[in-house]
């Protein structure tokens, strides 16, 4: 039958048919545009960089990270604790502490020994396997900057940070029983880690970065995989790595998470407690462990020397332990971050002497930082290509076009920052150093970049302490990386989709010189 009304219903299904194949068959412009955006560009480089890294579980990875982050809830103790622990408890959450012990003491009863960092066939597999990529690259890459391979660059011996990365797991070998003074002994001598004799680079020697004022006018085709390059100079340095001991978890810390693979993994939104602060303070499990890397003693004087927006320092004021805290960052905006932060979960913050004392604001850049009296832990949790955040947001994307170079001197200003908190550390103290990022250059070449500069250029020695063991407690909660995702020197928090932390890497170093 004629209907007005089915002509016009029958005209709508049709529009919205046509208008759903032309959807279908051509993605709009905009669209189109938005794939060349920096987080595609981000996307791409880690595809190529960390695929060609890790292999088949980085596409495990990459699935996380494309998801939405898990995250722990560190009771605030100026809230109302004993009501929020009972709250989250309710919701099938667990205390991390307990988490820890029960699993260390699986650990203890069944002898297990934490998998090593690297199993050398498989570090030499990827070796070949990236020396080979590496090279393809340096090839396809000067092809395009010098086509007739005329004005080739002098320096053909231009390597891929990533290279040396993987061939130090050949050179180094901790040696726990050791000296220092055997360790120093042997690092003036050791031939071994002589690369290519004929250029006279050593693996060590490698890892010099290439200033990156020397990249001038090649910027728009100096590739992702070639951006950081080393010169070689000589000179070997002293590299111990020691067996760290069990975890001492401060007693008054209280975190709060979902085991691996459980349904739930998200809290109510913190509120305000009585006392006016919030009751609990959500982050990424990977930041706690760095503040537990501290190890944090009763009394001790703590530099956070990147501090803001002040999770990290927070959790450490949530130890109860430190009598002085620095927080210092080189950002005044990020600065006043901090601030708000501690205004809403310490309380009186403002207003009280007690925390005027205890916690101290400073903006200066961290490279430079200066100090008396020296410190009892600092933690310098860099500036990274924050990679969960470069591949999900266009916005302040360090991939962007326009900040090429200053992602080019992250690893750079990376070891600057950790050369200076070695300084600035009182021998016998802690350094840890972490970033958020799977990258290692950004990781273990950054510390060994700055173990070889605060060596030769102020005869400073810090050993690195080995934590696979000590963190061994963590299983139930998070996924360290293991095989080609392990690094050598510190600890690697792997996203994972059942246990969405991270990337977080965590080193720690104790000065002993
Ligand atoms: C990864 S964030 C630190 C996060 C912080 N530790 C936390 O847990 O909330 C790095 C910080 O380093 C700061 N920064 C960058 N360059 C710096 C420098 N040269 N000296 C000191 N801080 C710097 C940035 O402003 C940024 O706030």
């Amino acid at each position: 039958m004629f209907n007005i009304s089915n002509i016009y219903k029958n005209t709508c299904v049709t529009s919205y048919l046509v208008l759903q194949a032309r959807h279908k068959s051509k993605t709009h412009w905009s669209k189109l545009k938005k794939k060349t955006g920096p987080k595609y560009k981000a996307l791409n480089h880690f595809d190529e960089f960390y695929g060609s890294l890790f292999g088949n579980k980085w596409e495990s990875m990459r699935e996380a990270m494309l998801r939405r982050s898990k995250y722990v809830a560190v009771i605030n103790n100026y809230g109302d604790p004993e009501k929020t622990i009972e709250e989250l408890t309710n919701r099938g959450a667990h205390c991390l502490k307990n988490l820890i012990s029960i699993q260390q003491e699986f650990h203890r009863q069944y002898n297990i020994t934490p998998e090593p960092t690297q199993v050398p066939a498989e570090a030499d597999a990827q070796s070949d396997k990236l020396a080979e990529y590496i090279e393809k690259q340096q090839t396809d890459e000067i092809s395009s900057i010098y086509p007739k391979t005329d004005n080739k660059p002098e320096k053909l011996d231009m390597r891929d940070d990533e290279d040396i990365v993987v061939k130090k797991v050949k050179d180094e070998i901790s040696y726990p029983n050791r000296t220092l003074e055997d360790s120093l002994a042997e690092a003036k001598i050791d031939e071994s880690r002589i690369i290519d004799p004929s250029l006279g680079m050593t693996s060590e020697s490698l890892y010099q970065f290439l200033p990156a004022t020397k990249l001038k006018g090649m910027d728009e085709w100096v590739s992702e995989s070639v951006h950081y390059s080393y010169l070689s100079k000589g000179k070997d340095f002293p590299l111990v790595i020691e067996p760290e001991g069990p975890l001492s978890y401060p007693e008054h810390l209280k975190v709060f998470t979902y085991e691996m693979d459980s349904e739930a993994t998200t809290f109510p939104e913190p509120k305000r407690c009585q006392t006016g602060v919030f009751n609990y303070y959500p982050m990424d499990c990977g930041s706690v462990l760095a503040v537990l890397a501290l190890g944090l003693h009763p009394g001790d004087r703590v530099l956070d020397l990147c501090s803001a927006p002040g999770g990290k320092a927070l959790v450490a004021l949530q130890t109860l332990l430190p009598d002085v805290i620095v927080c210092n960052d080189i950002s005044l905006s990020r600065l006043n971050r901090i601030q708000r932060s501690f205004r809403d979960y310490l309380i009186d913050f403002e207003t009280s002497n007690k925390w005027r004392e205890r916690v101290v604001f400073k903006r200066v850049d961290g490279r430079v930082f200066t100090d008396d009296q020296g410190f009892d832990k600092v933690l310098v949790d860099v500036p990274c290509t924050t990679d969960r955040h470069s591949m999900m947001d266009d916005e302040n994307n360090i991939f962007r076009p326009d900040r090429i170079k200053e992602r080019l001197r992250i690893p750079e200003m990376q070891s600057q920052l950790l050369v200076n908190a070695l300084r600035l550390v009182k021998v016998g103290g802690t350094v840890v150093y972490s970033t958020c990022s799977l990258s290692p250059v950004q990781n273990d070449g950054v510390v060994h970049m700055a173990l070889k500069q605060a060596f030769e250029g102020h005869g400073l020695v810090a050993t690195i302490k080995d934590m696979s063991s000590t963190m061994s407690g963590f299983a139930s909660t998070l996924v360290l990386g293991t095989g080609s995702a392990a690094p050598k020197y510190g600890q690697l928090v792997t996203p994972s989709v059942g246990a969405n932390f991270g990337p977080s890497y965590i080193c720690k170093l104790v000065r002993v010189r």
